[in-house]
C-alpha cells in the first residue's frame, strides 16, 4: 500500500494532561493526520483521550509498550482494543510465546495492528551490556525483529540505524517505525541512535515517530511540514 508523507509521520504527544495535548493538537490539526499517546498521557486520561483523537479524525498509534506475561499481555490486547487504536506497541523481548499470544489476542477486525519494540533508541553499547546484553544494538534488534516476524507480529520498532539491515532481512512487509529522529541541527537529548528524517525514509523506514523536535519547536506547524517535506523529498529515493 502506498503510504503518504502524512501517514509516515507520527507525532509524540508527550504530556502530562489532555489540555496539554490538545492545545498541540489544535497547532497540527491540518498539518498532521496520527498522533502518538505514550504512558505519560495515557496514564493521565485512558481511552477517553484516544477517542476525542478518533472523534477528530486522527489516526492513534497508541505507544504502551506493553511488556509482561503472555496471559497478561493479551488481556491488556483485549481491553486497549476498545480505545479505537490503529497501532499499539509491546516490548519483543517479552519473549516468543508472549508475543504469540498477542498476535492471537490481537484478531478481532477491529484489533490495532502491534508493533514490537526491539530495542529501545536511548540505548547503546554500554547501556546494552549494563544489563547483560553483549550483541551490538544492531545485532540484538535483528534478533528480536525476526522473533517479532516468526511470531506473527508484522510491525517494529527499531532506531534509523537499523531500519536498512531490518528492511534488507525483513522483506518489504513489516511496517518499519522509527523514533530517534532529529532533524539536522535539532537537540539530542536523551537518545542515543538517531538520525535525519531524510536518513531513515533512505533506509526504509514506513513511519517516522518525532516527538519533542516539532512539540518544543518555537513553531510546531512550521517544523512539522518541514518534516513532511523532507519526507516527500527521500520517498523518492526509499526502497
Ligand atoms: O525505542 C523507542 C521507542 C519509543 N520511543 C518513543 O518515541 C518518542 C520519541 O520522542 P522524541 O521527543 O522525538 O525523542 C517518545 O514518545 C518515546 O517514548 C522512542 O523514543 N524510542
Amino acid at each position: 500500500m502506498e503510504l503518504t508523507p502524512k501517514d509516515r509521520l507520527a507525532v509524540a504527544l508527550d504530556f502530562p494532561s489532555a489540555k496539554s495535548a490538545l492545545d498541540l493538537v489544535d497547532q497540527l490539526s491540518g498539518t498532521c493526520q496520527w498522533f502518538k499517546v505514550g504512558m505519560e498521557l495515557y496514564y493521565a486520561t485512558g481511552n477517553a483521550f484516544v477517542e476525542t483523537l478518533r472523534n477528530r479524525g486522527f489516526n492513534v498509534f497508541l505507544d504502551l509498550k506493553l511488556h509482561d506475561i503472555p496471559n497478561t499481555v493479551a488481556g491488556a490486547i483485549r481491553s486497549a482494543t476498545q480505545a479505537g487504536a490503529s497501532l499499539l506497541t509491546i516490548h519483543a523481548s517479552g519473549g516468543p510465546a508472549m508475543m504469540a499470544a498477542a498476535t492471537e489476542a490481537a484478531q478481532a477486525p477491529d484489533s490495532p495492528r502491534l508493533l514490537a519494540v526491539t530495542v529501545l533508541t536511548s540505548m547503546d553499547a554500554a547501556q546494552l551490556a549494563a544489563i547483560g546484553v553483549t550483541s551490538s544494538p544492531a545485532d540484538q534488534v535483528l534478533r528480536l525483529a525476526k522473533l517479532a516476524q516468526k511470531s506473527g507480529i508484522n510491525g517494529m520498532v527499531c532506531s534509523p540505524e537499523e531500519a536498512g539491515i531490518l528492511r534488507s532481512e525483513l522483506g518489504s512487509g513489516p511496517l518499519l517505525v522509527i523514533p530517534g529522529i532529529r532533524p539536522a541541527g535539532s537537540d539530542v537529548g536523551d537518545q542515543k541512535r538517531i538520525a535525519t528524517p531524510t536518513i531513515a525514509i533512505e533506509r526504509g523506514a514506513s513511519m517516522l515517530v518525532v516527538g519533542r523536535p516539532i512539540t518544543r519547536a518555537a513553531n510546531p506547524a512550521e517544523t512539522a511540514e518541514s518534516i513532511l517535506k523532507e519526507i516527500e523529498r527521500a520517498s523518492g529515493t526509499d526502497r
